[in-house]
C-alpha cells in the first residue's frame, strides 16, 4: 500500500495554560497543506519468519524511537495485530518546521494498519492511540480544517472549501517543539489571541478578515530562538507579500497574499537564499 501523506499548518495558535505534566493547554486551527511525505507498507511474509517490523527512511536519518516505532508499538499493545510490516518512508515534509511531519507520518500509518489488519478502528480508537504518539497525532488522523484544543486531542471539524495559496520558507535551522515552549513559559506577558474570529474568517472564506487576525502565540519565543525568523518575515515583506506568520512552533513561515504572482514573483527572489522555499495551497490534500 503506498501513502501521500499531507502536511498541516497552523492558522492560529493561542497557549491558554501551562498544564501540570509540562504540556499546555491550546487553542489552535490547523489545515492541510499540498507538501507530502510518501509511504509504502507491505506485511512481511511469515514464510521470512520476520520477528520485527522493518522501518527505514529513504532520504533521511529517522531516530530510533520515531513517531512510526511509536504508533507501532502502541497499536501492537492495545490489538491483535497478526503482521510485522516493512515500511519506507519518503519525506518531503521538513523537520522541526511546524508542519507535523512525524505526526501526520503517524496517523497515515495507524489508520493503514486499522485497514490492513481488518481492525475497522474508529476515530475514537484511533486518536486515543494518535494522542499517545503525539500532541498533533490526533488532528493528522481527523484531517481537513479543525480547531484543535486540550493539548491537541479535541478536534472538531471546521466546515470550509477555502484554497489558500502559501510561500513557506525555512531557513537552515529548524526549532525544537520543547525548547519553544520552555522559552514560551519565560515570557514576561504572553499575548492571548481571538480564535473565534480566526474561524469566521475562514467560514467567510474573508482574506483581509483572516490575515488581520490570524496569530500564532509561539512566534514570539521562536523569534527569540532564531532571529533569522524575523529577517525572513521582513524580506517577505519587502517582496510585497502582506501577511506573514510562523506555523506551529516553526521554523517554517508564511506568506500570504491573495495576488498569487506577489507569491511566484518572491518565489523566485528567494529560493536561492533558503533550503526550503516552496509555494503549495493550503486546504488542498491532492497534488
Ligand atoms: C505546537 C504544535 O507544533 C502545534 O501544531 C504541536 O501541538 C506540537 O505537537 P507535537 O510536535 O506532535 O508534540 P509532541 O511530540 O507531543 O510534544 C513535543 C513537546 O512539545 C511540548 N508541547 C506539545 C504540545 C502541547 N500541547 N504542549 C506542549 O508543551 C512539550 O514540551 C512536548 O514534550
Ligand atoms: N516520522 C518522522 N518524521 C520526521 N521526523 C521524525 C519522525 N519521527 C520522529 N522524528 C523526529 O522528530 C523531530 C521533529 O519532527 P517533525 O518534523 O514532526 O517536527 P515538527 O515540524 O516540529 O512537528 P510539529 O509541527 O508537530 O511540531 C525530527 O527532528 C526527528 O528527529
Amino acid at each position: 500500500m503506498k501513502i501521500k501523506i499531507p502536511a498541516k499548518v497552523n492558522l492560529a495558535l493561542d497557549v491558554l495554560n501551562r498544564l501540570e505534566n509540562g504540556y499546555h493547554e491550546l487553542d489552535m486551527i490547523m489545515a492541510p497543506v499540498n507538501v507530502f511525505d510518501e509511504m509504502e507498507i507491505q506485511a512481511i511474509s511469515p514464510s521470512k519468519n520476520p520477528v520485527q517490523d522493518e522501518i527505514s527512511c529513504l532520504n533521511e536519518q529517522l531516530p530510533e524511537n520515531n513517531t512510526l516505532s511509536k504508533a507501532l508499538e502502541l497499536l501492537r499493545e492495545t490489538y491483535p495485530i497478526r503482521h510485522f510490516y516493512k515500511i519506507s518512508l519518503h519525506k518531503g515534509i521538513p523537520s522541526q518546521a511546524g508542519m507535523g511531519g512525524g505526526s501526520a507520518d503517524a496517523a497515515a500509518l495507524i489508520k493503514a494498519i486499522s485497514r490492513l489488519e481488518g481492525l475497522n478502528l474508529s476515530m475514537d480508537q484511533m486518536q486515543k492511540i494518535g494522542a499517545k504518539v503525539g500532541a498533533d497525532v490526533p488532528y493528522c488522523l481527523l484531517s481537513g480544517y479543525a480547531r484543535v484544543k486540550g493539548f491537541g486531542e479535541k478536534t472538531e471539524p471546521i466546515f470550509t472549501d477555502w484554497q489558500i495559496p502559501v510561500l513557506l520558507i525555512q531557513p537552515d535551522e529548524g526549532i525544537s517543539t520543547p525548547e519553544c515552549f520552555r522559552v514560551f513559559d519565560e515570557l514576561e506577558k504572553p499575548v492571548h489571541y481571538d480564535v473565534d474570529i480566526i474561524e469566521d474568517a475562514l467560514i467567510k472564506k474573508d482574506p483581509a478578515l483572516l490575515y488581520s487576525t490570524m496569530a500564532n502565540a509561539l512566534e514570539e519565543p521562536a523569534f527569540e530562538q532564531l532571529p533569522i525568523l524575523q529577517e525572513i518575515k521582513e524580506e517577505m515583506n519587502d517582496e510585497g507579500i502582506v501577511r506573514v506568520m510562523m506555523t506551529g512552533s516553526g521554523s517554517v513561515m508564511m506568506g500570504f497574499s491573495v495576488d498569487e504572482e506577489v507569491l511566484e514573483q518572491a518565489e523566485k527572489k528567494l529560493k536561492d537564499r533558503y533550503p526550503f522555499v516552496k509555494r503549495a495551497i493550503i486546504g488542498l490534500m491532492e497534488e
